[in-house]
């Protein structure tokens, strides 16, 4: 029997504390992940001292859990408030690494979401394609690349700072079934404006690389749009599965997908595919379809380049405010959900997710 989240957590609700409560009645425990038989999480103690009291308690979870039908492996790390706490500084010059793409342990897929300008939904797409996947059973992880204007946070509807048990690696945050980490969880806001070069580089291959994203069958990288330091760093340093470009259908938006479509194929990213994002508005009053930034376009661009197109995706008033809500459109239901399942279908079947 495969354990689920919540036979854990009625487990851990077993065990008493000293001074009363449990841990999950006390809310000690954090970035809980079952994962098949593989279950880890971490009991974030008020205090130093508390952290010390709570050996026990680590011990018998551990052994508590061991016992469950169906657990392979236990991982339980204990961190503290207070100065004890170690912690992560995001913001670090690159630290050498072998020469050429790279792959990333554990992670067997990983897919650049980019775009030629801002504001074409991008980041939209991302996070409801990663939710979209892990409906779908994938064991995805989302991470916001995007330094100066990161909006997973608030897409995937999460905020807290996530913990760093050893001051070595990080822990993602799950959010909708998806491993989610941002760069923007971990700076303070006026603190990646100034970074050059260098400094985005050496965030960048910290969040790849000292995030504990455990074993992913894909990993979505929503990059910042254009082509600057985050995309060639990326594409000379780690190993890509490939890119996806979005674009609204309008002629100004696809001349800026041209230029990072020349980007990646200079930087021999292979390109999995474009979409079309707000391709048709369907009135909520009238059911009239409208085609604000015109449609179609990008589907030619794609026959015109040679690449194939992934699936149009309609403007609605849904998509943005879920979106602004914390629960992407793709973890609910109807005609929108279904169009990212579509898109997610098409991937896992042709081998990219
Ligand atoms: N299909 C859609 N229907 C309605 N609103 C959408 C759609 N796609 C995106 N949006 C909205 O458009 C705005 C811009 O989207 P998003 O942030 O995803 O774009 P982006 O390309 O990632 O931009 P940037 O790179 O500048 O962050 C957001 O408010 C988002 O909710």
């Amino acid at each position: 029997m495969t354990p689920t989240r919540d036979t854990v957590l009625a487990a851990l609700a077993r065990i008493p504390l000293p001074g009363g409560g449990d841990l999950v009645s006390r809310d000690l425990i954090r970035a809980l992940v079952v994962d098949g038989g593989q279950v880890r999480f971490v009991i974030e103690a008020e205090s130093p001292d508390q952290a010390r009291a709570l050996e026990g308690v680590q011990a018998q979870a551990e052994a508590a859990l061991r016992a469950l039908p169906g657990i392979s492996s236990v991982q339980v790390v204990m961190t503290a408030h207070g100065p004890a706490a170690p912690s992560l500084k995001i913001g670090q010059h690159p630290t050498a690494q072998p020469a050429g793409p790279q792959p990333i342990a554990g992670i067997d897929r990983i897919i650049a979401v980019g775009s030629g300008k801002g504001g074409v939904g991008k980041s939209t797409v991302s996070s409801n394609l990663a939710v979209a996947l892990a409906r779908q059973g994938r064991r995805v992880g989302l991470l916001d690349a995007d330094i100066y204007g990161p909006s997973q946070p608030r897409m995937m509807g999460v905020s807290k700072r996530p913990v760093s048990p050893d001051g070595q690696t990080i822990i993602p945050l799950m959010a909708h079934g998806v491993a989610m980490m941002s760069i923007g969880l971990m700076l303070r806001e006026d603190e990646a404006v100034i970074w050059r070069g260098p400094m985005i580089m050496g965030a960048l291959q910290q969040l790849l690389t000292q995030v504990q994203w455990g074993k992913l069958d894909v990993l979505i990288i929503d990059l910042p749009p254009g082509t600057g330091d985050i995309q060639l760093s990326l594409c000379q340093r780690t190993h890509l599965t490939g890119a996806i470009i979005v674009s609204t259908p309008q002629d100004v938006a696809l001349l800026d997908a041209r230029k990072a479509l020349d980007m990646f194929q200079k930087l021999k990213t292979p390109v999995l595919g474009l979409i079309e994002n707000m391709s048709s508005y369907i009135c909520p009053n009238c059911g009239h379809e409208a085609h604000i930034f015109g449609h179609g376009g990008v589907a030619t661009e794609a026959a015109k380049q040679g690449l194939p197109f992934l699936g149009e995706l309609p403007l609605a008033l849904e998509v943005r405010v879920a979106g602004d809500a914390g629960t992407p459109v793709a973890a609910g239901e109807g005609p929108l959900a279904e169009a990212y399942g579509r898109l997610a279908a098409r991937l896992v079947a042709g081998g990219m997710a």
